[in-house]
C-alpha cells in the first residue's frame, strides 16, 4: 500500500546521532542486498537514488558512502553519475567510500581512472586473489608494514570465491589506488586508496554467492568507516515509540489488522506508544483461514495488554457479491471494494475526529525502496498486490512505522515486542485470501470447505516440521472440477483439492518444496477422509516464473 510518499510521521527524526552508511544506488537489481549486508553489520543505513542532492547526503549525516552497481556503463551519454558537489563533500567531510561494479567504475571514472568496454564479459563465479604483500601503515602510523588489505581480513583462504556480473573493466586506476585482489580476468578485481579510504571492488560482495561478502561490507562498516555496529532492533523499537509518542501527542490512529505479520508488528508498536487512542479492527471477509478472526483477535489481546480488536463480519456482503463471478481480476476488484467499504464503516463506527485520525499502514522497506530508488534501464519492477486506494479515498495522513524494515527485521522487532512465533514467524496470508484460491466462483461452502482442508494441510506441515522451511504454503480448491472416487464401495463425484508450497527469499521468485512422499500421503489422507466435499488431492510442483504462487 505504499505510495513510496514521505509519511505523515517521519520515522527517522530523531535518530540523527546513531551512526549510519548511506548506500548510493546506480540501478542494481541487489542494490536492497548490500543494505542487508550493512544492518547485519549493526550499522543503520538507507538506500537512495544516484540522483540525489548534496542536501540529501549532508541532511542524511553519513559516516561512509557505498556506490551500488548498476546497468549503464559510465562512458555512456546517459550514465548517471554523483554530482561533483558531492564527490567535494565526500573530499571535505574525508568520507570513506566503497565502490562495487559500476560503483568502482564511476569512483575510477571520476577520480581520473580509465574504464572500457571488457574484452570478455564476466557473469557468475570467479576466483579472487587476495595480495598478501599491500604496503600499510602500521596502526599506531609509525611504520609501513606488508600485509592484506583491512577488507579482506577474517577471511580464511587467499583464493576467494566470488560472483561477477559485468561486461566493461576499469583499465587505468587513479592516481593514490592500489590493486589489493586481481582475478585472471582483471588486475582490478578489489582496488583501494587508503589515504583517502576509497575502496573499489568489481564483483559483488553483496551476493550470498560472495561467501565471504558479507565479512568484506562488515569490514568496510566497521574497521575502515570505524563504526561500532551498536544498532540493534531493541534500541530500535524503544526509538521508534518516542517517536510516535511525540509526534502524535493527541492524535488517534485507525489501523486495519489481518493478523499478519506486518500489520500485528505495526499495531503492537502503535500500541505501546499511544495506547487505546489506537483503533485496530479486522474485517472478517468469510475468505480468511479457519477461526481465523476469533483466533488473531485472542492472540493479539493476549498478547498486547489492553488493545481491543474490532472484528468486523463482512463475510455476508461478500460471498453476496462474489456469487456468480468467475473472473480473477473481477474477484479482486470487488473484494478490494468491499475492503474498503468495511474499513469506512469501521472508522465511521468508531466516531473519531477526522482532522485528528492517522491510518496505520504496514508498509515495509522494499515498498519504499521500490518506489525511491533509481531505476536502470533493465530493472524489472516488482508488482506488489495490496487491498489499495484506501489512504487517498479516505482522505487520510497516514503512519508507517516499519517503513524503515525488511520482513526478517520486522520479525525481529515482534519479538522484541513480545509478540508471539506464531504471530512473527507465520507466512503471509494475501488480502483476498481464500477468494484467489477457490479457483472459479467463490461460495460459503466452498470457503468453509477449502478452510477446513488448509487447517489440516498447515497442522500436518507444523507437525512434522516443515512449516519453518517452507516460505508459504496452502490448499487452492477446484469446484468447476470433479473427480469420480470410491468411498465405502461408493462412487463419490467430487472436488479436487491442490496443496501448494514454495519456498522463497522475496516471493518474486519461488520454488516449489520437494515435500517427502510420507507426509504428503498423511495429508491427503486426512483431508479426504476429513473434509466432506474433497475426493481427490494433488501437489502442485510449479516454480515461480513460470507459474506464480497465488492460482488467480
Ligand atoms: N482481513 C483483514 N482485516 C483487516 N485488514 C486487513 C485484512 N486483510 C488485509 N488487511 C490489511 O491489508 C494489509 C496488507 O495485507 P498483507 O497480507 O500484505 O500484510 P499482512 O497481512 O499485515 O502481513 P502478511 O504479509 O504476513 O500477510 C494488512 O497489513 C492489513 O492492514
Ligand atoms: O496482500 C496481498 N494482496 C493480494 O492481493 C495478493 N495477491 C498475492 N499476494 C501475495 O503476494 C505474494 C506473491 O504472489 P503471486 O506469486 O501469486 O503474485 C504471495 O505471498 C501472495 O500470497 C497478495 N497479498
Ligand atoms: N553489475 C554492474 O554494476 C555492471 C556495471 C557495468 N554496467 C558493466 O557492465 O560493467
Ligand atoms: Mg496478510
Amino acid at each position: 500500500m505504499s505510495n513510496g510518499a514521505k509519511s505523515a510521521v517521519d520515522m527517522i527524526a530523531g535518530m540523527e546521532k546513531q551512526e549510519r552508511i548511506l548506500v548510493i544506488d546506480f540501478g542494481s537489481q541487489v542494490s536492497h542486498l548490500i543494505c542487508r549486508r550493512v544492518r547485519e553489520a549493526g550499522v543503520y543505513c538507507e538506500l537512495r537514488s544516484c540522483l540525489l542532492k548534496l542536501d540529501d547526503v549532508t541532511s542524511f549525516h553519513p559516516n561512509g558512502i557505498i556506490l551500488s552497481g548498476g546497468p549503464h556503463s559510465v562512458y555512456d551519454k546517459e550514465a548517471p553519475h554523483l554530482s561533483k558537489e558531492i564527490w567535494n563533500h565526500i573530499d571535505e567531510k574525508k568520507l570513506p567510500v566503497f565502490g562495487i561494479c559500476y560503483g568502482q567504475q564511476e569512483m575510477c571514472h571520476f577520480l581520473g581512472g580509465k574504464v572500457e568496454p571488457g574484452v570478455k564479459r564476466e557473469f557468475g563465479h570467479a576466483e579472487l586473489l587476495i595480495r598478501e604483500d599491500v604496503a600499510h601503515l602500521s596502526a599506531d602510523g609509525t611504520k609501513k608494514i606488508k600485509g592484506r588489505s583491512p577488507i579482506f581480513e577474517g577471511i580464511s583462504t587467499e583464493r576467494v570465491p566470488v560472483w561477477m556480473s559485468h561486461g566493461d573493466k576499469v583499465t587505468q586506476i587513479p592516481s593514490g589506488f592500489t590493486s589489493i585482489a586481481y582475478t585472471s580476468n582483471t588486475e582490478y578485481a578489489a582496488i583501494e586508496d587508503q589515504t583517502r579510504h576509497f575502496y573499489g571492488v568489481q564483483f559483488h560482495p553483496e551476493v550470498t554467492h560472495t561467501p565471504s561478502g558479507a565479512t568484506m561490507i562488515k569490514n568496510f562498516v566497521l574497521k575502515v568507516v570505524g563504526c561500532k555496529g551498536e544498532w540493534n532492533m531493541h534500541d530500535f523499537c524503544q526509538k521508534q515509540i518516542d517517536i510516535i509518542m511525540n509526534k502524535l501527542e493527541d492524535k488517534y490512529v485507525v489501523g486495519a489488522v489481518s493478523g499478519g505479520v506486518d500489520s500485528s508488528v505495526a499495531a503492537a508498536l502503535v500500541h505501546k506508544a499511544i495506547g487505546d487512542r489506537f483503533r485496530p479492527f479486522m474485517v472478517d471477509t468469510g475468505l480468511l483461514r479457519k477461526d481465523e478472526a476469533k483466533i488473531v483477535k485472542e492472540r493479539l489481546e493476549k498478547h498486547i495488554p489492553g488493545m481491543k480488536l474490532k472484528v468486523l463480519d463482512a463475510s455476508g456482503d461478500f460471498y453476496k457479491e462474489l456469487s456468480g463471478v468467475m473472473e480473477p481480476e473481477k474477484k479482486r476488484k470487488i473484494i478490494g471494494r468491499l475492503f474498503v467499504e468495511a474499513f469506512e464503516k469501521a472508522v465511521s463506527e468508531m466516531g473519531l475526529p477526522h482532522e485528528r485520525c492517522l491510518l496505520l499502514q504496514g508498509t515495509l522497506y522494499p515498498d519504499v525502496i521500490e518506489s525511491t530508488s533509481y531505476k536502470g534501464p533493465s530493472s524489472v519492477i516488482k508488482t506488489h498486490h495490496n487491498v489499495g486506494g484506501l489512504p487517498d479515498r479516505m482522505k487520510m495522513e497516514v503512519i508507517e512505522p516499519l517503513r524503515l524494515l525488511f520482513k526478517d527485521e520486522v520479525r525481529a522487532l515482534g519479538n522484541e515486542l513480545g509478540l508471539p512465533v506464531t504471530s512473527v514467524m507465520r507466512h503471509p496470508f494475501p488480502g483476498p485470501g481464500l477468494g484467489i484460491r477457490i479457483i472459479g466462483e467463490v461460495t460459503k461452502e466452498s470457503a468453509d470447505t477449502l478452510s477446513l482442508a488448509d487447517d489440516i494441510y498447515i497442522e500436518e506441515l507444523r507437525k512434522n516440521g516443515h512449516y519453518d522451511k517452507i516460505g508459504q504454503a496452502f490448499a487452492v480448491l477446484l469446484p468447476t472440477v470433479r473427480s469420480v472416487g470410491v468411498m465405502g464401495d461408493h462412487r463419490t463425484y467430487e472436488n479436487v483439492c491442490v496443496l501448494r508450497a514454495v519456498t522463497t527469499t522475496d516471493f518474486m521468485t519461488a520454488d516449489w518444496y520437494d515435500m517427502p512422499h510420507d507426509v504428503l500421503a498423511k495429508i491427503s489422507n486426512r483431508i479426504i477422509n476429513e473434509v466432506k466435499g474433497i475426493n481427490r488431492v494433488c501437489y502442485d510442483v510449479s516454480s515461480k516464473p513460470p507459474a506464480t504462487i497465488e492460482w488467480e
